[in-house]
Protein backbone atom coordinates (compact mmCIF):
# COMPACT_ATOMS: atom_id res chain seq x y z
CA UNK A 1 0.00 0.00 0.00
CA UNK A 2 0.98 3.37 -1.04
CA UNK A 3 -0.13 6.22 1.23
CA UNK A 4 0.22 10.27 0.37
CA UNK A 5 -0.55 12.73 3.23
CA UNK A 6 -0.60 16.39 2.63
CA UNK A 7 2.39 15.84 -0.36
CA UNK A 8 3.65 19.10 -1.40
CA UNK A 9 6.15 19.56 -3.83
CA UNK A 10 7.51 23.20 -4.86
CA UNK A 11 10.76 24.03 -7.45
CA UNK A 12 12.05 27.57 -6.93
CA UNK A 13 11.68 29.90 -9.43
CA UNK A 14 14.59 31.69 -11.28
CA UNK A 15 14.95 35.54 -9.84
CA UNK A 16 12.72 34.47 -6.93
CA UNK A 17 9.38 32.79 -5.24
CA UNK A 18 8.29 29.26 -6.08
CA UNK A 19 6.19 27.50 -8.06
CA UNK A 20 3.71 24.49 -6.18
CA UNK A 21 3.80 21.65 -8.47
CA UNK A 22 1.66 19.20 -6.07
CA UNK A 23 -0.27 20.48 -3.81
CA UNK A 24 -1.15 18.55 -0.23
CA UNK A 25 -2.52 15.50 -2.01
CA UNK A 26 -3.72 12.60 -0.19
CA UNK A 27 -3.50 9.66 -2.20
CA UNK A 28 -3.34 5.90 -1.82
CA UNK A 29 -2.43 2.85 -4.14
CA UNK A 30 -3.46 -0.64 -2.86
CA UNK A 31 -1.42 -3.59 -3.39
CA UNK A 32 -1.62 -4.88 -7.11
CA UNK A 33 -3.14 -2.34 -8.16
CA UNK A 34 -2.72 -0.74 -12.04
CA UNK A 35 -2.59 3.49 -11.15
CA UNK A 36 -2.48 6.03 -14.01
CA UNK A 37 -1.55 9.36 -13.85
CA UNK A 38 -3.17 10.82 -16.14
CA UNK A 39 -2.89 14.63 -17.18
CA UNK A 40 -1.32 17.33 -19.86
CA UNK A 41 2.17 18.42 -20.00
CA UNK A 42 3.38 19.99 -17.53
CA UNK A 43 0.97 18.76 -14.19
CA UNK A 44 3.61 17.67 -12.32
CA UNK A 45 3.08 13.35 -13.31
CA UNK A 46 6.66 12.73 -13.46
CA UNK A 47 7.24 14.81 -10.07
CA UNK A 48 4.42 12.87 -8.34
CA UNK A 49 6.05 9.52 -9.35
CA UNK A 50 9.59 10.79 -8.41
CA UNK A 51 8.55 11.56 -4.91
CA UNK A 52 6.80 8.63 -5.13
CA UNK A 53 9.19 5.99 -6.06
CA UNK A 54 11.88 8.13 -3.95
CA UNK A 55 14.07 9.85 -6.69
CA UNK A 56 12.89 13.32 -5.03
CA UNK A 57 12.20 14.46 -1.98
CA UNK A 58 8.51 16.10 -1.22
CA UNK A 59 8.63 19.82 -0.03
CA UNK A 60 6.38 19.00 2.79
CA UNK A 61 3.83 15.89 3.80
CA UNK A 62 4.67 12.07 4.04
CA UNK A 63 4.70 9.50 1.74
CA UNK A 64 4.65 5.77 2.90
CA UNK A 65 5.04 2.26 1.37
CA UNK A 66 3.50 -0.29 3.76
CA UNK A 67 4.14 2.27 6.36
CA UNK A 68 7.57 2.91 6.02
CA UNK A 69 8.34 6.29 5.32
CA UNK A 70 10.24 7.06 1.33
CA UNK A 71 13.27 8.72 1.46
CA UNK A 72 15.05 7.03 -1.05
CA UNK A 73 14.24 4.55 -4.37
CA UNK A 74 14.52 0.74 -2.56
CA UNK A 75 15.00 -2.62 -4.29
CA UNK A 76 11.56 -3.51 -4.21
CA UNK A 77 10.77 -1.44 -7.13
CA UNK A 78 11.72 -1.10 -10.43
CA UNK A 79 12.17 1.94 -13.43
CA UNK A 80 10.74 2.21 -16.49
CA UNK A 81 11.41 4.88 -18.78
CA UNK A 82 10.64 6.57 -22.53
CA UNK A 83 13.76 6.96 -23.11
CA UNK A 84 14.68 3.35 -22.06
CA UNK A 85 17.60 4.25 -20.20
CA UNK A 86 19.60 1.12 -21.08
CA UNK A 87 23.27 0.90 -21.30
CA UNK A 88 24.74 0.69 -25.17
CA UNK A 89 28.31 -0.47 -24.11
CA UNK A 90 26.13 -3.78 -22.59
CA UNK A 91 24.74 -6.55 -24.67
CA UNK A 92 20.77 -7.71 -24.11
CA UNK A 93 21.84 -9.56 -21.50
CA UNK A 94 24.34 -7.78 -19.38
CA UNK A 95 21.44 -5.28 -19.59
CA UNK A 96 18.88 -7.38 -17.70
CA UNK A 97 21.36 -8.92 -15.86
CA UNK A 98 22.58 -5.43 -14.19
CA UNK A 99 20.35 -4.87 -11.30
CA UNK A 100 20.73 -8.46 -10.13
CA UNK A 101 24.60 -8.29 -10.07
CA UNK A 102 24.38 -4.81 -8.70
CA UNK A 103 22.37 -5.59 -6.06
CA UNK A 104 24.41 -8.85 -5.13
CA UNK A 105 21.22 -11.34 -6.07
CA UNK A 106 21.61 -14.50 -6.73
CA UNK A 107 24.76 -16.39 -8.33
CA UNK A 108 25.92 -15.87 -11.44
CA UNK A 109 24.52 -18.95 -12.97
CA UNK A 110 21.11 -18.06 -11.46
CA UNK A 111 21.38 -14.62 -13.14
CA UNK A 112 22.26 -15.95 -16.41
CA UNK A 113 19.06 -17.99 -16.16
CA UNK A 114 16.98 -15.73 -14.63
CA UNK A 115 17.92 -13.47 -17.39
CA UNK A 116 16.91 -15.74 -20.02
CA UNK A 117 13.73 -16.48 -18.39
CA UNK A 118 12.62 -12.47 -18.58
CA UNK A 119 13.89 -12.62 -22.54
CA UNK A 120 12.19 -15.63 -23.13
CA UNK A 121 8.54 -13.83 -21.51
CA UNK A 122 9.04 -10.45 -23.67
CA UNK A 123 9.63 -12.26 -26.99
CA UNK A 124 13.78 -11.28 -26.85
CA UNK A 125 15.35 -15.13 -27.43
CA UNK A 126 18.32 -14.73 -29.93
CA UNK A 127 19.21 -11.01 -29.26
CA UNK A 128 20.73 -11.57 -25.60
CA UNK A 129 23.76 -10.91 -27.61
CA UNK A 130 22.88 -8.09 -29.70
CA UNK A 131 23.79 -4.44 -28.34
CA UNK A 132 20.71 -1.64 -27.62
CA UNK A 133 21.57 0.27 -30.76
CA UNK A 134 20.91 -2.82 -33.09
CA UNK A 135 17.20 -2.60 -31.57
CA UNK A 136 14.09 -0.93 -32.52
CA UNK A 137 12.33 0.78 -30.53
CA UNK A 138 9.71 -1.44 -29.04
CA UNK A 139 12.80 -4.00 -28.62
CA UNK A 140 14.57 -1.43 -26.41
CA UNK A 141 11.60 -1.11 -24.30
CA UNK A 142 11.52 -5.01 -24.03
CA UNK A 143 14.56 -4.94 -22.30
CA UNK A 144 14.09 -2.35 -20.05
CA UNK A 145 10.75 -4.26 -18.93
CA UNK A 146 12.53 -7.10 -18.77
CA UNK A 147 15.59 -5.81 -16.45
CA UNK A 148 13.13 -3.85 -14.87
CA UNK A 149 11.29 -7.47 -13.81
CA UNK A 150 14.13 -9.66 -13.04
CA UNK A 151 14.51 -8.31 -9.74
CA UNK A 152 10.90 -9.19 -9.08
CA UNK A 153 9.64 -5.92 -7.89
CA UNK A 154 7.02 -5.06 -5.54
CA UNK A 155 6.33 -1.78 -7.41
CA UNK A 156 7.01 -1.04 -10.98
CA UNK A 157 7.59 2.65 -11.73
CA UNK A 158 6.68 3.57 -15.31
CA UNK A 159 7.14 7.25 -16.63
CA UNK A 160 5.61 7.44 -19.91
CA UNK A 161 7.16 3.92 -21.50
CA UNK A 162 5.76 3.60 -24.34
CA UNK A 163 5.70 7.93 -25.17
CA UNK A 164 8.12 6.92 -27.81
CA UNK A 165 6.55 4.10 -29.91
CA UNK A 166 4.39 3.51 -33.10
CA UNK A 167 0.81 2.61 -32.27
CA UNK A 168 1.09 -0.81 -32.92
CA UNK A 169 4.44 -1.05 -30.93
CA UNK A 170 2.22 0.11 -28.22
CA UNK A 171 -0.61 -2.12 -28.50
CA UNK A 172 1.31 -4.88 -27.82
CA UNK A 173 3.33 -3.49 -25.37
CA UNK A 174 0.47 -2.45 -23.49
CA UNK A 175 -0.80 -6.36 -23.49
CA UNK A 176 2.45 -7.67 -22.43
CA UNK A 177 2.01 -5.28 -19.57
CA UNK A 178 -1.86 -6.19 -18.54
CA UNK A 179 -0.13 -9.89 -18.76
CA UNK A 180 2.33 -8.84 -16.41
CA UNK A 181 -0.21 -7.33 -13.95
CA UNK A 182 -2.64 -10.59 -13.93
CA UNK A 183 0.34 -12.73 -13.54
CA UNK A 184 2.74 -10.99 -11.05
CA UNK A 185 2.16 -9.61 -7.47
CA UNK A 186 2.99 -6.18 -8.80
CA UNK A 187 1.52 -2.69 -8.09
CA UNK A 188 1.87 -0.49 -11.04
CA UNK A 189 2.59 3.27 -10.98
CA UNK A 190 2.42 4.69 -14.39
CA UNK A 191 2.45 8.04 -15.81
CA UNK A 192 1.25 8.88 -19.36
CA UNK A 193 -1.27 11.42 -20.94
CA UNK A 194 -2.76 9.29 -23.58
CA UNK A 195 -6.42 8.55 -22.56
CA UNK A 196 -6.89 6.01 -24.15
CA UNK A 197 -3.51 3.85 -22.91
CA UNK A 198 -5.06 5.21 -19.49
CA UNK A 199 -8.68 3.45 -19.73
CA UNK A 200 -6.79 0.36 -21.39
CA UNK A 201 -4.66 -0.28 -18.53
CA UNK A 202 -5.60 1.12 -15.31
CA UNK A 203 -7.51 -0.18 -11.95
CA UNK A 204 -7.65 3.76 -11.25
CA UNK A 205 -6.98 6.94 -13.37
CA UNK A 206 -5.72 10.17 -11.30
CA UNK A 207 -6.84 12.91 -13.57
CA UNK A 208 -4.61 15.63 -12.69
CA UNK A 209 -4.84 19.09 -14.16
CA UNK A 210 -2.54 21.76 -15.12
CA UNK A 211 -1.70 24.53 -12.87
CA UNK A 212 -3.63 23.41 -9.77
CA UNK A 213 -1.00 20.62 -7.86
CA UNK A 214 -4.56 18.81 -7.50
CA UNK A 215 -5.89 15.23 -8.33
CA UNK A 216 -9.61 16.72 -9.75
CA UNK A 217 -10.87 13.07 -9.26
CA UNK A 218 -9.91 9.53 -9.25
CA UNK A 219 -11.60 7.32 -11.78
CA UNK A 220 -12.39 3.70 -11.52
CA UNK A 221 -12.07 1.32 -14.32
CA UNK A 222 -13.67 -1.96 -15.12
CA UNK A 223 -11.32 -3.91 -16.37
CA UNK A 224 -13.67 -6.72 -17.63
CA UNK A 225 -15.49 -3.93 -19.60
CA UNK A 226 -12.29 -2.38 -21.40
CA UNK A 227 -10.74 -5.18 -23.15
CA UNK A 228 -12.44 -3.82 -26.15
CA UNK A 229 -11.00 -0.61 -27.47
CA UNK A 230 -13.24 0.46 -29.56
CA UNK A 231 -16.54 -1.08 -27.64
CA UNK A 232 -18.93 0.92 -26.07
CA UNK A 233 -17.85 0.87 -22.84
CA UNK A 234 -14.44 1.73 -23.57
CA UNK A 235 -16.48 5.21 -25.67
CA UNK A 236 -18.26 6.05 -21.96
CA UNK A 237 -14.75 6.01 -20.36
CA UNK A 238 -13.23 8.24 -23.24
CA UNK A 239 -16.23 10.90 -22.94
CA UNK A 240 -15.62 11.37 -19.09
CA UNK A 241 -12.32 11.64 -19.02
CA UNK A 242 -12.80 14.29 -22.38
CA UNK A 243 -15.34 15.60 -20.01
CA UNK A 244 -12.94 16.04 -17.32
CA UNK A 245 -9.91 17.98 -19.10
CA UNK A 246 -13.07 19.58 -20.62
CA UNK A 247 -11.77 18.61 -24.22
CA UNK A 248 -15.33 18.22 -25.26
CA UNK A 249 -18.05 21.08 -25.34
CA UNK A 250 -20.68 19.07 -26.21
CA UNK A 251 -21.00 16.91 -23.23
CA UNK A 252 -21.97 17.81 -19.32
CA UNK A 253 -19.94 17.14 -16.49
CA UNK A 254 -22.99 15.47 -15.05
CA UNK A 255 -23.63 13.03 -17.58
CA UNK A 256 -22.97 9.67 -16.34
CA UNK A 257 -21.50 6.30 -17.56
N1 LIG B 1 13.78 20.21 -10.99
C1 LIG B 1 12.88 21.12 -11.31
N2 LIG B 1 13.10 22.44 -11.11
C2 LIG B 1 12.17 23.37 -11.40
N3 LIG B 1 10.95 23.08 -11.90
C3 LIG B 1 10.67 21.80 -12.13
C4 LIG B 1 11.60 20.74 -11.86
N4 LIG B 1 11.03 19.55 -12.18
C5 LIG B 1 9.80 19.84 -12.65
N5 LIG B 1 9.59 21.17 -12.63
C6 LIG B 1 8.36 21.86 -13.06
O1 LIG B 1 7.26 21.19 -12.47
C7 LIG B 1 6.16 21.16 -13.38
C8 LIG B 1 5.69 19.73 -13.54
O2 LIG B 1 6.72 18.98 -14.22
P1 LIG B 1 6.55 17.42 -14.53
O3 LIG B 1 7.73 17.00 -15.29
O4 LIG B 1 6.23 16.72 -13.26
O5 LIG B 1 5.26 17.44 -15.46
P2 LIG B 1 4.63 16.28 -16.31
O6 LIG B 1 3.17 16.33 -16.07
O7 LIG B 1 5.32 15.00 -16.03
O8 LIG B 1 4.95 16.77 -17.79
P3 LIG B 1 5.37 15.93 -19.11
O9 LIG B 1 4.18 15.10 -19.48
O10 LIG B 1 5.66 16.99 -20.13
O11 LIG B 1 6.59 15.12 -18.76
C9 LIG B 1 6.64 21.82 -14.66
O12 LIG B 1 6.22 23.16 -14.67
C10 LIG B 1 8.14 21.76 -14.55
O13 LIG B 1 8.74 22.83 -15.24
Amino acid sequence: MIELQKVTKSFQIKGGGEKIVLNSLDFTIGDNEFMCLLGPSGCGKSTMLRLISGLDKATSGSIKIDGTKVTEPNRESSFVFQNYALFPWMTVIENVEFGMKINKMFSAKERHERAIEHLEYVNLMGFENSYIHQLSGGMKQRVAIARALVTEPKILFMDEPFGALDTFTRISLQDLLLDIKTTRNVTIVFVTHDIDEAIYLADKIAIMNSNTGLINSVINVDKQQTRNRTGSVFNAYRDVIYKEFNLCSNLKKEDKL
